[in-house]
């Protein structure tokens, strides 16, 4: 069911849901780990006093941890080992009573009077509420940002510009993301964002109109703010019912694409845990993985990309839908639903592989089979794992047909020149602002560019092959 099946080279799975093309030579290479380390150790006096001494304040002893904050060429703040870490030992675990959770939001919020079903609004509503709040106390009640129980963790967080899509013009969105199948992922998150803003308007009007807060608290620029913060910061808690929430001092930890350290709940200690992946040595930066995420998605939710060839993670995404004159559109939408799967999909494509579920997805698209019946049995058959022939013509070539066209109007598709979006990424001199993002955004272009055209030069290989029946 693959551009690999049958060629033993190109068949084995690196993962569960992509599958193998590592035929390009030199592609390893790419992925060697990018350590970001400095052989010099760094000057190990915290770079944040205040924060560790409201971490001892809300009882968390931070002078035991083997961690401080540091300032980091390009990264902004960092924790840094200041002792040997072990991989596996329980680096950081921030208890409870520091990690900011929905439920902390809604009753600690001036709002608390009409958040008696905090469940009405989103976690991400609630934790910017929050953080709008919170801001507020400390930059605008008359200076004194005492008056806020979170000043301190307030006082290292970003203020504007934060650096995720959020702070794009519109123009800037069309301008750079054109072309590029980041261009829906950034149309998401803006569109998110737009429905935390909807979700809290009926609310801070009730809350004015009772005299629960000041009128100028919660301007839409400040909850803003906090959702860009909730973007670039904020944790999902797979073993807490996925609730998303700010750990404050760990939302410090930087992101390297190799790391496969997590920021976890554990029941056991009650807090947010780091185990990390690796041994540090004193000096070193400690790193967690935001996710497995591409550079352009990194771009996009944090504002910044990781050094060409680091991100093992990088994808192009093509988006497929069936086609309204399809004369089985029925069907084949009652079909892809039984299997769980939408008529709409879009898929990363990486240099390494294709998401499983591409090619069966795109053979049923393809297909024309006779009747109604057969497409059910088709879609069957092909999620199934197998390779049916519709006319003399195996599915797997008319995936692989579909998928190849996509591929060349992909390429086809960017407004800029690849010789051009070469030159730019490479320059790496612009200070921030447009200017930046428009290097940035043309280093993703080529890693996009080299994907799209291995996996159209991988895709035609198989082709020829089967249509010579091999
Ligand atoms: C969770 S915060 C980490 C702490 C942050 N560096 C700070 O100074 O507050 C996420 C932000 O850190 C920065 N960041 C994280 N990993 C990075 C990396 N590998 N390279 C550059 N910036 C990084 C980005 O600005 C991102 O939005």
């Amino acid at each position: 069911m693959s551009i690999s099946a049958g060629t033993k080279s190109l068949s084995c799975y690196r993962n569960k849901s992509y599958q193998s093309c590592s035929a390009l030579p030199g592609l390893g290479q790419l992925f060697r780990r990018i350590s970001g380390q400095s052989s010099q150790p760094l000057d190990l006096v915290d770079s944040q006093p205040e924060l560790l001494q409201w971490l001892q304040e809300r009882q968390y002893d931070a002078c035991k941890l083997k961690l401080v904050t540091q300032e980091l060429p390009g990264q902004g703040r960092g924790l840094v080992a200041n002792a040997a870490v072990c991989k596996g030992e329980l680096l950081l675990a921030v208890p409870q009573q520091l990690i900011i959770f929905p439920e902390t939001a809604a009753a600690e919020s001036c709002l608390a009077p009409l958040l008696s079903q905090p469940q009405q609004l989103s976690d991400w509503s609630l934790l910017a509420l929050f953080l709008a709040e919170q801001l507020y106390l400390c930059d605008r009640a008359g200076g004194s940002s005492s008056s806020a129980a979170w000043a301190p963790y307030i006082g290292v967080l970003p203020r504007n510009p934060i650096g995720t899509v959020l702070d794009w013009s519109q123009k800037d969105v069309d301008t750079l993301l054109a072309g590029s199948g980041l261009a829906s992922t950034a149309a998401m998150i803006r569109i998110g964002a737009q429905l935390v803003w909807q979700d809290l308007q009926p609310l801070l009007t009730a809350a004015k109109q009772q005299g629960l807060c000041p009128a100028d608290m919660f301007s839409k620029a400040d909850i803003y703010w906090a959702i860009g913060i909730c973007l670039s910061r904020s944790v999902r808690l797979a073993d807490r019912g996925d609730q998303v929430v700010l750990v404050p001092f760990a939302d410090l930890l930087n992101h390297e694409p190799s790391c496969e350290a997590y920021l976890l709940w554990e029941e056991q200690q009650q807090a947010v845990v780091l185990r990390p992946d690796r041994d540090y040595s004193p000096g070193q930066q400690v790193f967690i993985s935001y996710g497995p995420k591409s550079s352009g998605e990194l771009l996009l939710s944090y504002g910044f990309c990781p050094p060409a060839g680091s991100n093992p993670h990088d994808a192009a995404r093509l988006s497929f839908s069936l086609q309204d004159s399809d004369p089985w559109l029925q069907a084949k939408q009652q079909a892809l639903q039984r299997q769980g799967k939408a008529s709409s999909e879009s898929f990363a494509l990486r240099i390494d592989g294709l998401p499983a579920e591409l090619l069966p997805s795109l053979a049923l698209c393809a297909a024309q089979p006779q009747s109604a019946a057969e497409v059910e049995a088709l879609a069957d058959e092909l999620f199934a794992g197998r390779w049916p022939s519709i006319g003399g013509v195996s599915c797997e070539q008319l995936a692989l047909e579909m998928l190849a066209k996509a591929c060349k109007a992909a390429l086809k598709g960017y407004p800029q020149q690849a010789e051009a979006d070469r030159q730019l990424a490479a320059a790496g001199q612009a200070g921030g602002g447009f200017a930046h993002r428009r290097e940035l955004m043309a280093a993703v272009r080529v890693r996009e560019r080299q994907i799209l055209s291995r996996t159209e030069f991988v895709a035609q290989q198989r082709i020829r092959q089967l249509r010579k029946g091999a």
